[in-house]
């Protein structure tokens, strides 16, 4: 299997677009990929420790399994040296033969009782590996094979005090169990709250320039992968500084907010609205060729001309003028394309205001 390279831009930290909803996946890839070959390098180091002291000691079937972890391990952190996309898939690769040689280590008839405190780590390995869903699954599944084998032991010695060692190591790895499931759900409500303030714009609750470069990364390389076209719309309020002069700046962020309702309802679920900073606003439309997307301005902006709002009986209307541009070339970034954009925005500001214009 021949590992994806992450693109230089942060493709695997991506983000879903619908409404300009950003919803962001994967984010702790990098942080993960740190965690996974520090356990690398530990796994062969102790693979190789361990498999010296079985061999002392005549466990050969246990020494053999655990040179072959070290030298799998090996192959790993080879594969991982890059950023890869699919992370997940070798994180499974490695967790899934580590803790299968962990269970045959628990299982092997002249193994040390002490080797029951291993898949203590099964826990917090998972948890920091696979995130809160996976590695609650991926720990119950294998916590559960070592009770079991645990629970055939005693039978087998009929040593009553195993029992009383092995409770305390069940006891101990279901308290770690517990205790790393909260760690990864407030670690995840706390990444979640970080990413929304960094990614979002507080007044409106769109995403912002930042979010709007992150969710671009992932819809350019679907668009080259697929060869669809990518459209984006820059959009900014006509004459905005005076609803604040006339109005207050206060009835100026409610109108903007109204604006933003206005952008979001307007728009297909595939489609991003953005609020890029002041009264300029963008939008992008996958799979939107130029055409369809100043047909989509044009509905915009009647719609945003028929629509107000209301201040201490005043009625409050705002027109806006909208620049279009499609993705056409491999090169094309986030800045080139918003920079034709807003060259075509221009020209509609120095023609009247109140158009469109995507060519
Ligand atoms: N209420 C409010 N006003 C903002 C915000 N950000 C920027 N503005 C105001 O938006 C106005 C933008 O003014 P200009 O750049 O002159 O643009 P304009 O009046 O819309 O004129 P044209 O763009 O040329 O049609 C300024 O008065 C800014 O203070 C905001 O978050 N809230």
């Amino acid at each position: 299997m021949i590992p994806r390279r992450a693109a230089d831009d942060d493709t695997f930290r991506t983000a879903s677009l619908g409404k300009g909803d950003l919803t962001l996946l994967s984010s702790s890839a990098p942080h993960r990929r740190i965690v996974l070959r520090a356990l690398l390098w530990l796994t062969i180091g102790c693979g190789v420790f361990s498999a010296c002291v079985n061999t002392t000691v005549g466990n050969y079937p246990v020494a053999v399994a655990e040179i072959a972890m070290a030298g799998y391990a090996c192959m790993l952190l080879y594969v991982t040296r890059e950023r890869v996309l699919d992370l997940n898939r070798w994180i499974l690769a490695y967790l899934i033969p580590f803790c299968t040689t962990m269970m045959f280590a628990c299982w092997y008839r002249r193994a040390e009782p002490t080797v029951f405190v291993w898949p203590i780590l099964i826990p917090v390995i998972s948890y920091l590996l696979l995130g809160r869903r996976t590695g609650f699954w991926f720990t119950t599944i294998f916590l559960s094979i070592a009770l079991a084998i645990f629970g055939f032991k005693i039978t087998e010695t009929g040593d009553l005090y195993a029992v009383a060692a092995i409770a305390n190591v069940v006891l101990c790895a279901a308290c770690i169990f517990g205790l790393s499931h909260a760690y990864e759900v407030t670690r995840e409500q706390a990444e979640d709250r970080l990413r929304a303030l960094a990614l979002r714009d507080p007044l409106t609750g769109q995403c912002n320039r930042a979010g709007m470069a992150e969710a671009f990364q992932r819809q350019r390389a679907q668009a080259r992968r697929y060869g669809t076209p990518l459209a984006i719309v820059l959009i900014d309020l006509d004459h905005f500084k005076q609803v604040n002069d006339r109005y207050g700046h206060e009835t100026g962020d409610k109108v903007l907010i109204a604006f933003a309702e206005c952008l979001t309802s307007t728009l297909r679920e595939s489609d991003l609205a953005c609020r890029l900073g002041g009264e300029e606003f963008a939008l992008m439309l996958p799979r939107t060729e130029i055409k369809e997307a100043q047909r989509t301005a044009e509905r915009l902006r009647h719609a945003i001309a028929q629509a107000h709002s209301e201040h201490n009986g005043h009625r409050i209307s705002v027109t806006a003028t909208l620049g279009v541009a499609e993705l056409d070339s491999a090169k094309d970034d986030l800045q080139s394309l918003l920079a034709r954009a807003d060259r075509r925005l221009y020209q509609g500001k120095s023609a009247g205001r109140d158009r469109v214009v995507a060519a």
